[in-house]
């Protein structure tokens, strides 16, 4: 997590097209009300949750998947989420790493009764291949042993998880230099720590060394506080639904100066109420913010990270 932040901040004093404002960040600290409003993970009643090793599964083939729900506008992570859970419901051995292995599209299409194919469903089948295959060849095929392998951390186990499976390594090259962002990755720790409530499978000595989760709701959400500032050509795009293609410097940029945003506003937040908070805290209130005004206007990039 030390190099998403290093990586961030380093992107954050070179962008041009996205600018993290200073006195907007003020502004929006100022009218936070002590420190900041909790939201409870799984606000939503969504997800599925028995306090054991078959919800560390679920996470992990949710956040296997948790990316680019916008190219159809019935399709949210909410549907993902719900949808799991009921075929787990349904059936115990569903994520079993043998079964990961072997769907199809149209079999998650079905699991997820979806009646059409899913965005980026190529990949999503892809990746749900590569969690099965990795996790029985490493983790005796459960994931609640590759977070049992992690100490207790949460930077080990963003490392773990980079290492052992490709589709969570969510990097790209800025200006010649490699940042990373991680989201998946770190969002299953924050999963995982919210849903165990900091104890057993969720319990994490360094939780707080979490950044945000740069997905495309947060930046939104900081944009429309006045927290990030976009170029004119930038906005346009975004306003008018226009794609920006994934790894291009506005990408890069809007994900990384969101991160480094939220950092500096923990700062200032520490200042007017000597308290701290944590980028989980602060990401899960600005998200849920987010989610809840669906004219909100966010970037659109076919990826795999978020
Ligand atoms: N930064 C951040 N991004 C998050 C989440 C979550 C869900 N977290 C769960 C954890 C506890 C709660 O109970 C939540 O249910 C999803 N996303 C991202 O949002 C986007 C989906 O948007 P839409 O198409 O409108 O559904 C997509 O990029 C998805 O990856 C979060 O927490 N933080």
């Amino acid at each position: 997590m030390e190099e998403v932040k290093a990586t961030s901040a380093w992107v954050a004093s070179r962008s041009s097209h996205v600018i993290v404002d200073t006195s907007g960040l003020q502004t929006a600290v100022d009218k936070i009300k002590c420190p900041i409003p909790k939201v409870e993970w799984d606000f939503e009643g969504i997800h599925y949750f028995d306090g054991g090793l078959l919800t560390v599964q679920y996470l992990f083939v949710l956040d296997a998947l948790n990316f680019c729900f916008w190219p159809d506008k019935d399709l949210s992570y909410d549907r993902l989420a719900s949808g799991l859970k009921t075929a787990l419901q349904n059936d115990k051995h569903a994520f079993d790493a043998d079964r990961l292995q072997t769907y199809t599209g149209p079999q998650l299409r079905e699991l997820l009764k979806w009646p059409r194919p899913l965005p980026l469903e190529d990949e999503r089948i892809r990746l749900l291949h590569e969690v099965g295959v990795e996790l029985e060849r490493s983790f005796e095929g459960k994931a609640a042993k590759l977070v049992d392998s992690c100490g207790n951390s949460a930077a080990s186990l963003v490392g773990l998880i980079t290492s052992h499976f490709p589709g969570f390594r969510d990097h790209a090259i800025y200006k010649g230099h490699q940042v990373f962002l991680y989201k998946r990755a770190q969002i299953f720790i924050a999963d995982l720590w919210g849903a165990f409530r900091g104890q057993g499978y969720g319990s994490f000595n360094d939780i707080g060394s979490i950044t945000i989760f740069a997905d495309y709701i947060v930046p939104a959400v900081l944009r429309q506080m006045g927290v990030l500032r976009y170029s004119s050509a930038l906005s346009s795009v975004i306003d008018a639904n226009d794609e920006i293609s994934s790894g291009s410097e506005e990408e890069v940029e809007i994900r990384s100066c969101s991160i480094y945003a939220v950092e500096k506003m923990k700062e200032l937040i520490w200042t007017k109420f000597g308290k701290k908070v944590m980028s989980i805290e602060l990401d899960l209130w600005l998200w849920s913010v987010g989610i809840q005004c669906p004219s909100l206007q966010h970037h659109r990039t076919l990826s795999i990270f978020y």
